[in-house]
């Protein structure tokens, strides 16, 4: 039997990406705060993240928890990230252990690291000669407050499986754009994720066994400055873009070129 996956989130662009690759693979529980627009694979639950009671009634029964509602904002303010984020993540985290759930995907964000980007390091770092490279075991170094909410997030799920022995994914998601990379954008082009890596990316972590990770998640640019292997290791991903292949918004080289 299909694996049971409650999405919060989804009707997102991070959800709307997962469900594209992934809507016919799994038994979809979705939940968000906004209504669906459309037919969608499965029941879906309008509640707020922060309500415990409609939590943990849409964990009934569920395998595995992706985690992306939130105040997506690099820009919002304490208040906001606080109640969504903050508060909203540990409400999933505790209802999940105490539904049984065997593993919770926790969308953080490139900004939980973003000040790892220095005056001296940038431009150079977006580019595809220099070698620095970020690869999970550093210290978070939040670029906003939104980068400290999801560095809590991490941290929150590090104690869930420490404390619960929850498996525990956090995805740094970097720059997901539909169709091609962010265009005049080196910092987006370096971290893009397309989103067809992005469904591939959620399912090898519904899929793998691990206990608590931290990776990157964007596609197999040149320009990279988050490794991506960690993600190959652990959870067997196989990225199958590169924001390289593009001119603008035209693939000017196959996946495989
Ligand atoms: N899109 C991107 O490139 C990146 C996204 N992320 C993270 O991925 C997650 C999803 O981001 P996007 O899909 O881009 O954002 P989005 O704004 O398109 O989707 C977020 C969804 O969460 C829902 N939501 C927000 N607060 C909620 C609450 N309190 N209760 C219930 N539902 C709530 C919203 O209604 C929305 O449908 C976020 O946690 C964001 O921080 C991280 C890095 C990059
Ligand atoms: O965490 C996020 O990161 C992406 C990329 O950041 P940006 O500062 O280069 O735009 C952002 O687009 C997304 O909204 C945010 O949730």
């Amino acid at each position: 039997m299909a694996q049971s996956v409650l999405l919060t989130g989804a009707a997102g662009r991070v959800g709307t990406a997962i469900l594209g690759g992934l809507a016919d693979d799994y038994e979809w529980r979705l939940l968000d705060r906004d209504p669906p627009t459309g037919d969608q694979p499965g029941e879906f639950v309008v509640a707020d993240i922060t309500d415990d009671e409609a939590v943990r009634e849409a964990m009934e029964g569920i395998d595995v928890v992706i985690h992306l509602a939130g105040d997506p904002r690099p820009e919002a303010p304490w208040n906001s990230v606080l109640t969504n984020n903050i508060d909203g993540t540990q409400t999933v985290f505790e209802a999940a252990v105490d539904a049984g759930v065997e593993t919770v995907v926790f969308a953080s964000s490139n900004h939980a690291v973003g000040n790892y980007e220095t005056e001296e390091r940038t431009p150079e770092m977006y580019r595809a000669h220099d070698d620095y490279l970020l690869d999970g075991t550093e210290l978070p170094r939040p670029s906003n407050l939104y980068g400290v909410s999801k560095a809590a997030g991490e941290t929150l799920g590090r104690y869930y499986h420490d404390e619960y022995d929850l498996s525990v994914v956090c995805v740094r998601i970097g720059n997901l754009t539909e169709g091609h990379p962010p265009i005049d954008y080196e910092r987006g082009q370096a971290m893009w994720l397309s989103y067809r890596d992005c469904a591939h990316l959620f399912d090898r972590c519904i899929q793998a066994d691990y206990d608590y990770e931290i990776v990157y998640g964007i596609s197999d640019n040149d320009r990279k400055y988050y490794s991506i292997e960690r993600a190959r290791d652990v959870l067997d991903y196989d990225p199958q873009d590169n924001s390289a292949h593009y001119d603008g918004d035209e693939r000017v080289l196959e996946p495989d070129a």
